[in-house]
């Protein structure tokens, strides 16, 4: 039941007139209430969803989340003036029709959509409490619910959608993508992570997120890019990892003649682990059905991930090449996907990237990497389940032992036969579920792994002319002393996506994501002057490493910066300490120790980087496709066997002890 406050607060809105906040790209609106002043939610125009979130906010209440009845028909007018055809009809989940909105004026960026009429929702709701309402998780109620969405929840949340189940992804932020999202200043949209793209090509089984996007009916244009990375290392050596794998090849022993044959039987093994993962259908490893089907398929190929699973490339590469520069650049090499260096990065994970990079190349969406979370949410509301943003999920609420919902920072809670976490396991595990004592394999994965550290970011849009025409997209610098490989602020982590898309940013400019390695301790206990002082400082040294190293003039041709630290990226990917992800604490044995999807506590899965394979925007999606199959049987949507179940989940978990 609703309280009075909420009724009254709900009543006024039938008086009460919103504004939408259009920002430059006209795509995505921030709606306000003008007389309280606060922000509602926000969503992109062209989806009634974002008309939906209007209302769900309208109505803080538990039950009253209302699907679009009449979906809006928007128009331009030659001022890029918006107006709806028609008024947006909304019901509610009973089929109880609860409103009729209709846009009005616009005024400069202010868009004005007047309420016209409110049914009387006390009557609506109390009837859709009673009648079991969906958010009670029961019968037609949502199957899954996922906290964040970052690649890895939108992936669980769409997968499963397709499968038939209705999820609600639950967003603390105003728009999708976690670490994978975009931001738009001063005509130029910015990648907030990073911009290199694997599993993004039309081959293989690997490119998984073609697959994902697919799914949902979803194709994106892409931009091949010719050059992976183009390494800048100590003693001048200089690689660029072109997309022809032969060419790859060639300029790297072409540097170290003498260690052609180790360079070579190194790679082949790669590639030999890529050949067998490509040939698997990649679902949940955790399901039996699933997994003893493929070792019945692919017998070879599954003995062979099974023999490599707990090896690490650094060791591998040990058995050919002895030269420590060649092992130097191999560590490079991993640390970029890795955080860590080749001894500490599985066998697996550096095999996936450094093939699929030559296989189905690094290819970059249109209008940037916010465009993949951007089609997902679509794909996802298609499918007729439901994302909502600024949702802060503060705790996951455990009945019985049993996860069964959420409670949100602005009162609101939400009930699913299943919840999905995307967020860290020390956020999901050490702030959702705080009043819960850590669970003993929680407690292991915290032995096993700690938080990697977060990064220094610097966007910047600079004068075109700055860089040479035949640049390459990414760069990777560490100049003098491969000791600084993983020391913070080591090396430099450049990005320049404009060479390839160059509708990132205004006419005669280039966008230069630079970032490096950083601990949040770095920044924590100074003063607000203090912390602005010294962004600008360590940004200044790091862009002056790069006018030296790269591009003279860079400093003066600098037209936007923007300096994000790991106390930003903890602020808005909603990540402990703005960690990039988990790193192993010492030498891990392989993927051995990293937790699939399932937890200790029943209902609960966790998706994202602190699951396996880890980090990566394809790794997980991997987890997402995973976590979205194991859900689904455990719902009913997909078969499962229990005995069978019980069986392999207690092997993995023996599997995991002893990594
Ligand atoms: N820095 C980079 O270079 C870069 C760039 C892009 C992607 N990536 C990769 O993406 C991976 C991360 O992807 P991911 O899918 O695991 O997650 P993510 O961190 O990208 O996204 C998690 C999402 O969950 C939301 N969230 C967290 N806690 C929440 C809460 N309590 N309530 C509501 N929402 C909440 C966050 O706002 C975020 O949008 C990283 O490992 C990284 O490899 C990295
Ligand atoms: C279960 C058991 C016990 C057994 C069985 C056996 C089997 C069958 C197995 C299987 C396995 C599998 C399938 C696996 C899979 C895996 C995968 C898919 C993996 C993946 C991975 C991936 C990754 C790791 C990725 C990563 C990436 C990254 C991180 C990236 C990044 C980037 C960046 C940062 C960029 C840079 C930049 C510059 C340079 C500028």
């Amino acid at each position: 039941m609703l309280s009075n406050t909420q009724l009254g607060s709900f009543t006024n809105f039938k008086t009460r007139k919103m504004s939408m906040r259009l920002p430059n790209s006209q795509s995505f609106l921030d709606f306000k209430d003008t007389q309280l002043g606060n922000s509602l939610n926000s969503g992109f125009l062209d989806e009634p969803r974002c008309i939906k979130q209007v209302i769900s906010c309208l109505a803080p209440l538990k039950t009253l989340t209302c699907t679009v009845l009449d979906g809006p028909r928007w128009s331009k007018d030659s001022k890029q003036s918006l107006s709806c055809s028609r008024p947006l009809k909304f019901k509610n989940y009973s089929n109880q029709e609860v409103g009729l909105f209709r846009t009005v004026e616009r005024n400069k960026n202010l868009l004005s959509v007047r309420v016209k009429s409110v049914m009387d929702v006390s009557k609506v709701v109390e009837k859709d409490e009673v009648a079991e309402g969906r958010n009670k998780g029961g019968q037609g109620g949502y199957d899954a619910i996922v906290i964040g969405s970052g690649i890895g929840g939108l992936v669980a949340a769409t997968q499963l959608a397709v499968k038939g189940a209705k999820v609600l992804v639950l967003e603390k932020y105003v728009i999708p993508g976690g670490s994978s999202g975009f931001y738009e200043r001063d005509g130029y949209t910015f990648d907030v992570g990073s911009s290199v793209m694997f599993g993004f090509s039309d081959k293989g089984n690997l490119n998984l997120i073609t697959q994902a996007l697919a799914a949902v009916g979803c194709k994106m244009e892409v931009i091949p890019d010719p050059t992976t990375v183009h390494f800048h290392l100590p003693n001048n050596l200089s690689v660029q990892v072109h997309r022809e794998y032969d060419d790859f090849i060639s300029e790297l022993t072409s540097k170290f003649p003498h260690e052609k044959e180790g360079i070579l039987k190194f790679y082949n093994e790669c590639w030999k682990i890529f050949n067998a993962l490509n040939s698997l259908e990649l679902k949940s490893l955790e399901e039996p059905l699933y997994l003893f089907g493929q070792f019945f398929k692919k017998p070879a190929e599954c003995l062979t991930l099974a023999y490599y699973l707990p090896q690490n490339a650094g060791a591998i590469a040990r058995n050919y090449i002895k030269d420590p520069e060649v092992l130097s650049f191999i560590d490079a090499e991993c640390f970029i996907v890795s955080t860590v260096n080749a001894l500490q990065t599985p066998m697996i994970n550096a095999s996936m990237v450094l093939c699929d990079r030559h296989f189905g190349g690094i290819n970059y969406p249109v209008g940037g990497v916010g465009e993949i979370a951007k089609s997902l949410t679509k794909g996802l509301v298609d499918q007729g389940s439901e994302i909502l943003y600024r949702a802060n999920v503060t705790s996951i609420i455990v009945d019985n032992g049993k996860a069964v919902g959420v409670n949100l920072s602005d009162g609101r809670e939400f009930f699913a036969k299943t919840i999905i976490s995307n967020a860290t396991r020390w956020d999901t595990f050490g702030k959702l579920l705080k009043k819960q004592d850590l669970p003993k394999e929680e407690e292991n994965f915290q032995k096993i792994y700690v938080k990697a550290p977060s990064f220094l970011s610097i966007h910047m849009g600079v004068k075109a002319e700055v860089l040479p025409p035949d640049t390459d997209c990414h760069h990777f610098v560490l100049e003098d002393d491969w000791k600084n490989l993983e020391e913070p602020y080591g090396s430099i982590f450049l990005s320049i996506p404009t060479m390839l898309d160059s509708s990132l940013a205004p006419k005669g400019r280039h966008i230069l994501h630079i970032f490096t390695t950083s601990s949040i301790e770095d920044w924590q206990g100074l003063s607000t002057k203090d912390y602005e002082i010294k962004k600008e400082l360590v940004a200044d040294k790091i862009i002056s490493r790069l006018e030296n190293k790269l591009f003279p003039g860079l400093k003066a041709s600098i037209e936007f910066k923007e300096v994000g630290t790991p106390k930003t990226h903890r602020r808005y990917l909603a990540r402990d300490s703005g960690t990039y992800g988990p790193m192993p604490r010492s030498i891990p044995k392989g993927l051995l120790g990293m937790p699939f999807n399932t937890t200790a506590i029943n209902g609960l899965y966790c998706v994202g980087d602190s699951c396996f394979p880890g980090q990566g925007v394809i790794a997980v999606a991997f987890s997402g496709v995973m976590c979205a199959h194991r859900v689904a049987a455990d719902v009913g949507l997909e078969k499962r066997s229990p005995v069978l179940d019980a069986g392999l989940l207690g092997l993995l978990g023996w599997l995991r002890s002893l990594a």
